[in-house]
């Protein structure tokens, strides 16, 4: 509780400390999914609450001008004393957050550890007794520190968590997400189901229930506005939990409008286990299938981020798009736990709104750049195996890692792009400088794109999208708060 208190006068006073800003420079976000727009020589302005309010495409680059037009709208509080300035560097650009729409905060000691296992032994042999160790609070807050540090550092603005399901260090997360200014969902898990390892399962339904309202308790005590950290129902998937658990969460969900993120259709020895443990006789579902079943629980529908989906029959992806319910696509996840390539242009031509995941620590890597990377791979693997149209752009893997990532999480209105009304989530990506005299300042040295300066645009953003890394990322904001600075 102590802690919580501190995290959310860090974050508060960080906030109203804030000075108004202007942004000058290249501006690149999606306007649709198969389209970037690029903002040269642009000025964007955000207000001390973090919110963007003017954006300006006359002023060629120039401070001044940009002030001069767009400080006399903004009243008081925009002058040149009062205005914190920041230029991108000809080859610099603003680029919007990314947002992570599945991440296990907890495995993170465990990314790249993985071998030759498939999702049900990965779990028994590596997930569990991790996640489990995290109940040791030291353990839990050098973990949590490092991943939130880590994904900041990568441009994630946003992260849907899971935590595990021990409270204190759940809500611990949360206060660490807050502190360092990160936008989250955080998730305690929860499994009760004899299936779970008896060292690291609920004790009941009643148990499970009570422990999430713990944590959903302690996120409204220190973000009442939900400004930045948010609670998310987890069931862990539906092989960890009881019947009466799901119908709990179910209630749940309907009593308190809250998110939730779970796993679907992601292995197919799991998609087997579900149908043995779910038959319609006991749950009333539609039909035995595993999307049926998280229906039949109240658990689909439109506030309803599933990771994975992977093996989904034509109904099930007519359900989740009848539902409204939402996809976090786990490119790397899925690849090295092989488990299978989800077909996302399906999803997508099905009206079904995808982001990307990490699923760290299925997924070996805590970037979303690399997860963007690998969606488009990923569909090229769909593509060869006959649908040819299933190949992902780099325009529409970059949608699906903000504006589409956005939907996923409900945060939409809030972030995702650079229209006035939005907040300044966003990234300062370096991949080299062009001098005055035309040279190349940096690039080469300084991380995997080699830029020459004379690459189009669209090529500089093919470029970081298959070659980039953090060390790209040059600088992180979220609200308007400066949150990563690569030194
Ligand atoms: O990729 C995954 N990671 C997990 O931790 C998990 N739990 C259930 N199903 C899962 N899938």
């Amino acid at each position: 509780m102590q802690r919580g208190l501190e995290a959310n006068m860090a974050a508060t006073t960080a906030q109203t400390s804030l000075k108004n800003q202007l942004f000058v420079g290249s501006f690149i976000h999606s306007k649709k999914l198969n389209q970037l727009e690029y903002l040269h020589g642009a000025a964007v302005c955000v207000d001390k609450s973090g919110t963007i309010v003017a954006v300006d495409t006359q002023c060629a680059g120039d401070v001044k001008r940009a002030a001069a037009t767009l400080y006399p709208t903004l009243g008081e509080g925009w002058s040149e004393e009062e205005v914190v300035v920041q230029v991108a560097k000809e080859g610099q650009f603003f680029f919007p957050g990314f947002i992570d729409t599945h991440i296990h905060a907890s495995q993170y000691p465990n990314a790249g550890i993985f071998g030759s296992s498939t999702l049900l032994d990965w779990l028994n042999t590596y997930t569990f007794p991790l996640e489990a160790s995290l109940a040791d609070p030291s353990k839990a807050r050098k973990v949590y520190s490092r991943v939130v540090r880590k994904t900041l550092s990568h441009g994630t603005t946003c992260a849907a968590y899971y935590a595990t399901i021990d409270v204190a260090s759940t809500n611990l997360l949360a206060d660490l997400c807050l502190a360092a200014g990160q936008r989250a969902l955080v998730g305690r898990v929860c499994m009760d189901s004899p299936l779970s390892p008896e060292y690291y399962r609920d004790e009941s339904p009643a148990q499970s229930i009570a422990a999430t309202r713990a944590t959903i308790a302690h996120i409204a005590r220190i973000d009442p506005a939900m400004a930045l950290v948010r609670p998310v129902i987890t069931p862990r998937f539906a092989p960890s939990c009881s019947i009466p658990l799901m119908q709990a969460l179910g209630a749940l969900a309907a009593e308190t409008d809250l998110p939730i993120q779970t796993h679907l259709s992601e292995n197919k020895n799991e998609i087997a286990l579900v149908r043995e443990l779910f038959p319609t006789a006991d749950t009333g579902a539609a039909d035995d299938s595993y999307t049926a079943v998280y229906d039949a629980f109240g658990l689909l529908s439109r506030r309803t981020i599933f990771a994975h989906a992977v093996h989904l029959s034509e109904a099930e992806a007519d359900l989740i798009a009848l539902r409204g319910a939402k996809v976090s696509h786990c490119p790397c996840s899925n690849s090295a736990i092989t488990s299978g390539a989800a077909r996302v242009r399906w999803l997508l031509d099905k009206g079904v709104c995808c982001g990307l995941g990490t699923d760290v620590s299925g997924g070996y890597s805590p970037s979303v750049l690399e997860a963007a990377r690998l969606a488009a791979l990923v569909s090229r693997h769909v593509a060869m195996g006959g649908d040819e149209a299933a190949k992902l752009t780099v325009e529409e893997v970059l949608y699906l890692a903000t504006r589409g990532g956005a939907e996923v999480v409900g945060l939409e209105d809030k972030v995702g792009g650079f229209e006035v009304g939005l907040e300044w989530d966003a990234q300062l990506i370096g991949l080299g400088s062009v001098g005055e005299d035309g040279d190349v300042e940096d690039g080469e040295e300084d991380g995997n794109v080699d830029f020459f300066g004379w690459e189009t645009w669209e090529e500089r953003v093919a470029k970081w999208v298959y070659n980039g890394d953090d060390r790209n990322t040059r600088k992180v904001w979220v609200r308007g708060r400066l949150v990563h600075e690569r030194k």
